[in-house]
């Protein structure tokens, strides 16, 4: 499974440009007239972990595999886009399709370079996109409420999810007429699975990328631009990354050697892309796992709290076979040396199907390692989620499940994960995904 990163903006702000500088023989037209882009170009990115070749070396591994996002480069959005302006429709569809947005904000002055609404001004830039999104994500919401209402969402799984899913999506709703975009919406996570078939626009983690000129790399936030757009950015619960997306793309097509001095000459030591990579890594929630063998190691991306079994889409045909995957923490393992040696300390984690009793409103939990409680719950009208501790076979507290439970209709529905988080499973050791080794 790769995750994408969709580069999104108003038209002529420089995204073909940032993206034939972070993917590798990126060769997207870049050029100096708006809707110069108008398919999407895919690309790769591989991110660097220095834990890949220590665990590489270990297991004497033929090589070593990174983990990688895609990135993909997406036509210019203009006011109007969700009422089919522009290409409008069209390209609204190709950002519902990424995982998350990195929109490039133009923070650089040059007459030269046409904006499209004559002057630069991130406010507005960025308020036009998010309003594009904004009134995308309302006309879906209104239609699928409706149908929840008439009873006639026929693809619903169960009546909890689908109570669920109503009352989630009118937060949404609310925030969104707001303007506030839906990740600003407290939603937990039953309801954010309830609503993850929608894909909605807004709900979709942002990092705002500066594009400024080569003049104000070396202290971005002297810009005025940059500043407004750090503003907005933390009030649009949305990352920053400032950058010079031409000077990117002028050091690609440097000689390795002559990189460092031009990057001198600007005044910074270092190009800005390793810290955009890491930032899309990291802001959007992603998490490195492990495989390690003698075919190969290999960094696998998944997105955090994502399940075992989701996790295993990698390989294709595993979530529904999945039985059961085994998981070390990377430092226990370094430490052993193998995985036999963490075996025989009891180092290794297993993660296996949740087990649901019949039992009217009671939930059993059985896992390994784990010791399995009965919990009640309580009647109500909407749906109620329960905290289930989880405590380790010497009784220490391992973390909280969320299980919902509601009774509608006189009758008790529950809901429950298939699945134990992978990383929550990964908790236990207090490392989180990041720092796991995994073996299914
Ligand atoms: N930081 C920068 N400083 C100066 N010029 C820049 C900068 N970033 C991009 N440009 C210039 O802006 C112009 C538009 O760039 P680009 O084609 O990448 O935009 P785009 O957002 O992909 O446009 P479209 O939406 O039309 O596809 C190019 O001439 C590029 O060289
Ligand atoms: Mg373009």
């Amino acid at each position: 499974m790769s995750l994408k990163a969709g580069i999104v903006g108003l038209p002529n702000v420089g995204k073909s440009t940032l993206f034939n500088a972070v993917v590798e023989n990126g060769k997207a037209q870049a050029a100096n007239f708006p809707f110069c882009t108008i398919e999407p170009n895919v690309g790769t990115v591989a991110v660097p972990d220095p834990r890949l070749n220590v665990l590489s070396d270990l297991s004497k591994s033929q090589r070593a595999v990174p983990a990688s996002i895609e990135f993909v480069d997406i036509a210019g959005l203009v006011k109007g886009a969700s009422q089919g302006e522009g290409l409008g429709n069209k390209f609204l569809s190709h950002i519902r399709e990424v995982d998350s947005i990195l929109q490039v904000v133009r923070c650089f002055e040059d007459n030269d370079i046409v904006h499209v609404n004559g002057k630069v001004d991130p406010q507005s830039d960025i308020d036009v996109i998010n309003l594009e999104l904004i009134f995308s994500d309302l006309d879906q919401i209104e239609k699928r409420l409706e149908k929840l209402r008439k009873g006639k969402a026929k693809d619903s799984q169960s009546k909890l999810k689908e109570e669920a899913e109503k009352s989630a999506l009118e937060r949404i709703q609310g925030a969104l007429m707001d303007g506030k975009p839906a990740r600003s919406v407290a939603l937990s996570d039953f309801e954010k699975d309830a609503v993850k078939h929608l894909c909605l626009l807004t709900i979709k983690p942002v990092i705002y990328v500066a594009n400024v000129s080569e003049s104000d790399l070396a202290s971005p936030e002297n810009n005025p631009h940059v500043k407004e757009v750090m503003n907005l950015a933390s009030q649009l619960q949305s990352g920053l990354v400032a950058i010079s997306a031409q000077v990117e793309s002028e050091l690609t097509e440097l000689p390795s050697e002559e990189r460092t001095e031009y990057l001198k000459s600007l005044g910074v030591s270092d190009s800005g892309l390793g810290n955009l990579i890491r930032a899309t890594y990291n802001l959007l929630g992603l998490r490195t796992y492990f495989t390690s063998g003698e075919k190969e190691t290999k960094a696998w991306t998944i997105l955090a709290g994502m399940t075992a079994p989701r996790a295993g889409v990698i390989h294709s045909d595993f979530e529904k076979g999945f039985i059961r995957a085994e998981t070390v923490s990377y430092d226990d393992f370094v430490a052993a040396g193998s995985l036999a040696a963490a075996r025989e300390k009891g180092l290794i984690f297993r993660v296996r199907r949740f087990v649901k009793d019949r039992r009217i409103g009671v939930v059993r939990v059985l896992l390994d390692n784990l010791i399995s409680k009965d919990h009640g719950c309580s009647e109500g009208e909407s749906p109620k989620f329960v905290a289930f501790p989880v405590r380790n076979p010497a009784g220490e507290p391992m973390g909280i499940l969320n299980i919902g439970v509601a009774k509608l209709n006189g009758v008790f529905h529950q809901e429950i994960p298939k699945f134990l988080s992978l990383d929550f499973a990964l908790d236990h050791r207090r490392l989180m995904g990041s720092e796991t080794v995994a073996r299914a």
